[in-house]
């Protein structure tokens, strides 16, 4: 491991990096509620404001996947569809096997422009997050408790206010509602079988509810479903705390854009679509397994810098004040409050360096 690499495993590099995600989140959680006024005067415009400041918090831990991680993502598409993304609304449908499959997500968002505006039908409980899911609260996420009886109103009002979004977005959808485990896939079979549908080898059986609200609600909005289906590269299972030490992950997406005006309209048969769509997902999830690819050509969109520009200056302007504690510190404080200090940061670093020296 080069000097770099040790570099990226220690403890106090990772102290540095969650202080100024979180100090910085909650300044921009702090503008946010207070452009609330804005959204009175000019609801439009306070729209574009907050996009620009989720950008600032998301695309810190877009600059660490990419930067600080190394990870490359690489994207099977067609030349064809190339040119649409960025450029219109969409519905975005992804697996839910890894830790690290949104940021993954976050970072395509990223290279296509669409990062601060981009939603999510996201689980009731991220909306109390710290930092995150305070910023979704202003950037209109939608938000379920996976109670579809509860749902139905909610999920449509929140839908509909996003009608009228003035900026390009992706709707990302996690259709099969929980992360991939063995024994989830073992249940969901079981419903599978049930309902007399065909199984899946790589995914949960699809929860249609959500899509078919979100496809009948945005239709006049968004013009197309991007279908995506997400893999890494020799059976590597990411983690965020792999992305923090600095581990480098491949990731591969492919994703195939589907005109949502070939999508049924009437709720059985959209049902019955998605289950279809997940079928196919599955042909592809077997063919990577089998040949570590995806069908069609790779046309990748290369990182672009305002991710690391945007953390660098986060990075500059919250590392300074620190420093300038730590050196009053070290002239005014007593000699057992700095020897504590040094002790507590060689000894934390140590510990944690144990686990990650060696790499994952
Ligand atoms: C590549 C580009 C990427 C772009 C990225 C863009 C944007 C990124 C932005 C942000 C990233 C942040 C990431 C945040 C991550 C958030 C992750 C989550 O929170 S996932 C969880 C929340 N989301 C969902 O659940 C969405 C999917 N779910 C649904 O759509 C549901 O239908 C629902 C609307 C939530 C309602 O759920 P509920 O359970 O109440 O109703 P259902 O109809 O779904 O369920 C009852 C129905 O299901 C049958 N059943 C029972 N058990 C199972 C089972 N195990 N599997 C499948 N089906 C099951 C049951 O028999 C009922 O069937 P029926 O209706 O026929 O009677
Ligand atoms: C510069 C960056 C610094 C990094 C510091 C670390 C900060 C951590 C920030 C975390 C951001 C979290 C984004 C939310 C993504 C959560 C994904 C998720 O939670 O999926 C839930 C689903 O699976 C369903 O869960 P189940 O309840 O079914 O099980």
């Amino acid at each position: 491991m080069g000097f770099f690499g040790l570099l990226k495993t220690q403890f106090l590099c990772h102290l540095v990096i969650c202080y100024v995600f979180l100090v910085s989140g909650l300044i921009i959680n702090v503008l946010q509620l207070c452009m609330l006024p804005l959204w009175w005067i000019n609801k439009q415009l306070a729209r574009r404001v907050n996009c620009r400041l989720a950008y600032c918090v998301s695309s810190q831990m877009v600059a660490l996947l990419e930067w600080w991680s190394g990870t490359e993502c690489t994207l099977y598409t067609d030349p064809e569809s190339y040119p649409f993304y960025g450029k219109e609304n969409a519905i975005v449908i992804l697996n839910h096997n890894f830790e690290i499959d949104f940021l993954c997500g976050w970072t395509f968002c990223e290279r296509f422009g669409v990062l601060g505006s981009s939603k999510v039908l996201a689980k009731k409980e991220l909306a109390y997050m710290p930092v995150i899911g305070w910023m979704w609260y202003f950037l209109e996420i939608v938000f379920c408790k996976r109670k579809w009886e509860e749902d139905r109103k909610t999920v449509v009002e929140s839908l509909q206010r996003i009608q009228d979004y003035p900026e390009n977005f992706w709707f990302l959808l996690y259709c099969e509602g929980t992360r991939f485990t063995e024994k989830k896939h073992k249940i969901s079979m079981e419903v599978a079988e049930k309902k007399g549908l065909p199984k899946l080898k790589h995914h949960l059986l699809p929860r249609t509810k959500g899509f078919c609200v979100t496809a009948q609600n945005l239709r006049g909005t968004v013009t197309a479903v991007y279908d995506s289906t997400l893999n890494f590269r020799n059976n590597q299972t990411p983690t965020l705390l792999g992305v923090l030490n600095g581990k480098k992950y491949h990731a591969d997406l492919y994703v195939r854009r589907i005109p949502l005006d070939t999508v049924p309209e009437n709720e059985p048969e959209c049902a019955a679509w998605l289950h279809q769509l997940y079928q196919e997902k599955d042909v592809f999830q077997e063919q990577y397994s089998q040949t570590g690819r995806f069908p069609g050509p790779i046309v990748t969109p290369p990182r672009r810098a305002w991710p690391l520009l945007n953390w660098l200056f986060w990075i500059c302007l919250l590392l300074c004040p620190l420093c300038l504690l730590l050196l009053q510190l070290f002239h005014s404080g007593s000699a057992v409050t700095v020897v504590t200090t040094a002790v507590l940061c060689v000894a934390g670093n140590g510990g944690w360096g144990v686990k990650w020296g060696g790499g994952e």
